[in-house]
């Protein structure tokens, strides 16, 4: 028989968290409310300071905008670090946040992330453990609920404040026509496969007079930055945006209308229409106060789609009755313990199958850290420990390169040999389309 693994009481897990005296400010509202905008004021007033991005590009967009304005920033991603002498804060992902530092006031971004059945377990262990006196949740009503009781249950404080949007949305009924002929200045089209991205982007530049910049994921950073800051610079041709879901929270660009190239996108799995929740989202990035159009669009490129795009931008925000968990590595150990002869991806899976979870929390689902650890099956001399730290490692599984370098990378380290990634990201920005096609060629 084996005994299940205890998950339950996660608050109990962060003692120091627990010792001090927090208080929660919950800035829940809609999209394009100033939410983010208000808790990052009290951000750079404080002394030391972490604000946690569900995005890389919107970790990127805070630590330029808080240099900007003279607070010292440092930003750090699973891909990036750029360390700025003497800054007290930091603009991070929220996987990055540590738990073990003091600080006066943390911003935990998109908290209604928190419920994401992958990365959820990110935004539960910043809110239960960051050690900050002070903690903003920015994000929709859909969790308000559930962090009430999690703040009962750690004995935080709670304050709630309730924004309402700037402007309205407007849903252009006309669409696109099925034709991209009809972009305008100030369109994004958003499409969910880079193909498709690229079809747009060469479809617009062939048969219209607009430019276009593209954004996605897999763009290394310094390409990204500079693709969407072409693309919010009025003073040259590049008047359209052609991006992924990667531009679809929190952040502020000049777009004036949001373009669904489609509404289904593939899950790793099969092709599934896009939740409500990221229409809404995605659609919230038109309009933006401060930006060159303050009055936001949207429509569909197809006519068929149009009705799936109203249904969801009506649809109101479904409460959340669970969030996100994962073990640390000491609870997997301990559970381990139990075992023998068993590969660390089984021993995953058994203990998926064997946890007590408080009604509050159900466990991240980790297909993408049981690929990683099958394929570090083969590297022998690996601790329980590493394997677990190497399957977290920040690589995009279904890029090969990638998985091959982090591969290399872990056979070098297990035979105690010089690590080195071969794999460096370019330093430069893409220079033609080619590069940005193909950033790692
Ligand atoms: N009081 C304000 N004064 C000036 N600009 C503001 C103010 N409040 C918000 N803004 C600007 O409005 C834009 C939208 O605000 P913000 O990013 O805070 O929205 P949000 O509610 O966080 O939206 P989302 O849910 O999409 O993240 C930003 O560019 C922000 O700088
Ligand atoms: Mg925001």
């Amino acid at each position: 028989m084996i005994e299940s693994a205890d998950l339950t009481k996660p608050d109990t897990w962060f003692p120091f968290a627990r010792a001090m005296k927090r208080k929660i400010i919950y800035h829940c509202g809609p999209t394009n409310s100033g939410k983010t905008y208000n808790a990052l004021q009290r951000y750079m007033e404080a002394k030391k300071g972490i604000y946690c991005s569900p995005l890389r590009l919107l970790a990127m967009e805070v630590f330029d905008k808080v240099n900007a304005l003279g607070v010292y920033c440092s930003l750090l991603t699973g891909q990036e670090k750029k360390h700025v002498p003497f800054s007290n804060h930091v603009a991070c992902t929220v996987e990055m946040v540590s738990t073990d530092e003091l600080y006066d006031v943390a911003v935990i971004d998109e908290i209604q992330m928190i419920a994401d059945p992958f990365r959820g377990y990110a935004w539960t262990r910043a809110l239960l453990g960051l050690e900050a006196d002070e903690i903003h949740l920015c994000g929709d009503p859909s969790v308000l609920n559930i962090v009430r009781k999690i703040c009962s249950e750690t004995g935080d404080e709670l304050v709630e404040n309730h924004y309402e949007r700037f402007k309205p949305l407007v849903v252009e009924a006309k669409t696109l026509l099925g034709d991209l002929k009809n972009v305008r200045s100030g369109d994004c089209v958003v499409a969910f496969s880079r193909r498709e991205i690229f079809e747009v982007k060469l479809a617009i530049e062939k048969h219209t007079n607009h430019r276009c910049c593209v954004v996605y994921g897999a763009l290394p950073p310094e390409t990204r930055r500079q693709q969407a800051n072409l693309f919010n610079d009025p003073d040259n041709d590049y008047d359209v945006l052609v991006a992924s879901d990667a531009v679809g929270m929190g952040l502020n660009l000049n777009i004036r209308r949001i373009v669904f190239y489609s509404l289904s996108k593939y899950n790793g799995d099969k092709i599934v229409p896009v939740p409500a929740s990221q229409v809404k989202q995605i659609a919230g990035r038109a309009g933006r106060r401060g930006s060159l159009y303050p009055d936001g669009l949207t429509t569909t490129l197809h006519l068929d789609d149009l009705d799936y795009l109203i249904e969801c931008l009506k649809q109101p925000f479904e409460e959340v009755k669970k969030v996100g968990l994962f073990p640390f590595f000491e609870q997997v150990e301990l559970f381990a313990g139990q075992l023998s002869n068993v590969t660390f991806c089984q021993l995953l899976e058994k203990f998926g199958e064997n946890c007590r979870l408080d009604g509050s929390y159900f466990l991240c689902r980790h297909d993408h850290i049981k690929k990683i650890a099958n394929m570090l099956e083969k590297v022998p001399g690996l601790s329980l420990e590493d394997r677990f730290n190497f399957c977290f490692a920040p690589v995009n599984i279904r890029d090969p390169k990638a998985m091959y370098h982090l591969l290399r990378f872990a056979s070098s380290y297990s035979q105690n040999l010089p690590v080195s990634i071969a794999m460096g990201v370019p330093k430069g920005s893409a220079r033609n389309d080619s590069e940005l096609l193909d950033p790692r060629d």
